[in-house]
């Protein structure tokens, strides 16, 4: 199978790299850019010297439909807009990591992203990848939206309470926290070493635009949810996201019985790993793997769960869970090329 890469200069992009030339249904990796054509990709990544010998194409339409089996997009907001209405969608199966086809309402997507939505057919088709939640449908996708970094580990968090009716809707909370490399390689003021380093810092208060992500998953999994409370912060290291979930229970609840809830939900899902009581995973034990790690609490004192979900934002964030969809597209093993184990310290 030839999978294509548009963005592969980027960190999403460079990540896909690194699993997919290691997939053992992937023949050819074709790499795109919209900027350096001609350039050898190690150029862009020395790391691969002596693994790459790729050159770095321009995106062409004609050649992705005559030459691409499945498009993975790790592009910036708008670029699947502009460029999938050029595809044959009928040929061509799209895997995108932007937030370009994430959101079904298409005013909600031009409020918070503050750009004009892709056309409303491509995002109606688009199957919305949250691998764990959704299987049926991504199993009979073509156009696949991949869901956003902080969604992924705040919904996984949440999904097993949301849907069994265990927490009060208006209640939740979720303080994030991320790695630098969750603002892209270009990204420059505001992530320089020297403003991120021994600083901790919160961002996009109230506005951040995976807020109607977050929402629109939670709704359809329980209609009272409506509006949430979610931050995200700035922590000094490469990769990672902890989010930390507050909520209010609803009625009598035990630590052990979150627990057996949360074993129970997860049961058949090889990528989330829920901790015993007492165990919170922190960020470096997903390090370079597809794992979401949960732990949990309840407070008698206060009635209130403490839910820890943790992932590697290019990993279980982009692509990781990206190639696990593209696994369940075609018919593949849902791990296939991606049993890897934390990177450790
Ligand atoms: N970093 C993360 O942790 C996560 C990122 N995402 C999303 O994945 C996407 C990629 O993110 P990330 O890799 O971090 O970003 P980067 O900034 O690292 O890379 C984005 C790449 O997109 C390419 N690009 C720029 N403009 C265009 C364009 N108009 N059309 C096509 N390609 C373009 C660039 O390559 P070139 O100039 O060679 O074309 C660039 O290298 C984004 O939408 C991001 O929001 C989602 C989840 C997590
Ligand atoms: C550290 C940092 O800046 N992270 C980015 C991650 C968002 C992202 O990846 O964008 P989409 O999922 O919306 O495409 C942010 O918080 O906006």
């Amino acid at each position: 199978m030839n999978v294509g890469i548009i963005g592969a200069t980027g960190y999403g992009g460079n990540e896909l790299y690194r699993l997919l030339t290691k997939h053992p249904k992937v023949d050819k990796c074709i790499l795109y850019t919209s900027s350096e054509a001609g350039k050898a990709y190690r150029e862009s990544y020395p790391h691969l010297t002596g693994i790459s010998d790729e050159l770095l194409v321009s995106i062409d339409s004609a050649s992705i439909d005559k030459d691409v089996d499945v498009l993975f997009m790790a592009s910036p907001p708008g670029a699947a807009a502009e460029i999938l209405p050029q595809i044959n969608l009928e040929q061509v199966k799209v895997i995108d990591l932007s937030g370009d086809l994430r959101l079904k309402d298409s005013a909600l997507y031009e409020k918070w992203y503050k750009r004009k939505a892709a056309d409303q057919k491509i995002v109606d088709a688009a199957v919305y990848g949250l691998s764990e939640l959704n299987k049926p449908s991504i199993m009979n996708a073509s156009i696949l939206s991949n869901p956003g970094c902080f969604p992924t580990a705040s919904i996984l968090g949440l999904a097993p309470a949301v849907s069994n009716d265990l927490i009060n809707e208006s209640s939740i909370i979720i303080d994030a926290k991320t790695g630098v490399s969750g603002a892209g390689r270009k990204a420059g003021i505001g992530v320089h070493y020297s403003e991120v380093n021994e600083n901790l810092k919160i961002y996009k208060v109230n506005g951040h635009q995976h807020i109607p992500e977050i929402e629109q998953a939670l709704h359809l999994m329980n209609e009272n949810i409506s509006a949430i409370t979610f931050q995200t912060h700035l922590v000094p290291m490469t990769r990672g996201i902890m989010a930390t979930i507050y909520a209010d229970a609803k009625g009598e609840m035990s630590s052990e019985e979150l627990l057996a809830c949360y074993q129970a939900f997860y049961r058949d899902s090889y990528f989330v790993r829920v901790r015993p009581l007492g165990e919170f995973p922190s960020t470096k034990e997903v390090y370079g793997s597809n794992f979401c790690d949960i732990g949990l609490s309840y407070d008698e004192r206060t009635g209130r769960v403490t839910i820890v979900s943790v992932i590697d934002n290019l990993m279980k964030g982009a692509a990781g869970q990206a190639v696990q969809n593209f696994n369940m597209m075609n018919g593949f093993e849902e791990t296939m090329g991606l049993e890897l184990t934390p990177l450790y310290p």
